[in-house]
């Protein structure tokens, strides 16, 4: 039987400290490394998540789906976009433009979703410069040459656009100090990488100090 200083005691103990904040995840890596084949999986596993749709100026390629893998608007519309504010953060990516649209960030994390997005690095420190509890989780792959392969194997790129996009990647590589956290993703790997993402944002959401983002 409890007394009545124990039962007020217990109606004074507040467990909201457990209530999560919504977190803003950044996915990003090298071109190829394979962020939208991670991001395909945690959609698969029906993460309680809201993963980003960028849009973009740049054309659908074969298989690629509106809504889905991009909002895909003509430059016209996406300068106008700009010019509106519309963008939390947009980059000219091997000569296209992406860009993040801020009424799908800020409308998830007001329910209390945790945001998943994948950027370049250039896209990854802006979010960091303006959200600094942002958590940035760089993608690499298990080593160079297996990388290069998916590159081609993928068969998106011309023999101009693969030389820029490992030219970038040679500069994003030793950006790492920018990044929380750093999951690799070895050949035939994949859901290995996406348990490692998933422990990460776990981890995240036993934070005595929260993160939380002001948008
Ligand atoms: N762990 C893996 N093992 C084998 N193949 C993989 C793995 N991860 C991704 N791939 C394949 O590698 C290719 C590149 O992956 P993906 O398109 O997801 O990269 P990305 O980082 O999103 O590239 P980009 O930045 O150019 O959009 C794809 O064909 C994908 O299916
Ligand atoms: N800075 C930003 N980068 C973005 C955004 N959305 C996607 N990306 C990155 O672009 C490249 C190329 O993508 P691809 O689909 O043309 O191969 C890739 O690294 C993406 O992560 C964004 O909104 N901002």
């Amino acid at each position: 039987m409890e007394s009545d200083a124990t039962s007020s005691a217990l109606a004074n103990i507040r467990f909201d400290v457990l209530q999560p904040s919504p977190l803003l995840i950044v996915i990003s890596g090298p071109s190829g490394v394979g962020k939208d084949a991670v991001l395909n999986e945690m959609k698969a596993r029906l993460l309680p998540f809201h993963f980003v749709v960028t849009t973009t100026s740049r054309k659908p390629r074969p298989g690629e789906v509106e809504g889905v893998d991009y909002n895909f608007v003509d430059l016209a519309d996406f300068e106008s976009m700009i010019a509106n504010n519309e963008l939390i953060e947009y980059a000219l990516v091997y000569q296209d433009y992406k860009g993040i649209p801020r009424n799908q960030v800020t409308r998830a994390l007001q329910s209390g979703k945790d945001v998943v997005m994948r950027l370049d690095v250039q896209g990854a420190r802006k979010i960091r410069d303006l959200f600094p509890e942002a958590v940035l989780i760089f993608l690499v792959p298990a080593d160079a040459k297996e990388w290069y392969q998916r590159l081609i194997d993928r068969k998106t790129e011309t023999p101009e656009s693969l030389k820029i996009r490992i030219e970038t990647a040679l500069g994003e590589l030793n950006q790492l100090d920018l990044f929380d956290y750093v999951v690799v993703n070895a050949h035939n790997r994949l859901q290995k990488a996406v348990d490692d993402i998933e422990a990460i944002i776990k981890v995240e959401h036993s934070r005595t100090k929260p993160r939380k983002i002001n948008i």
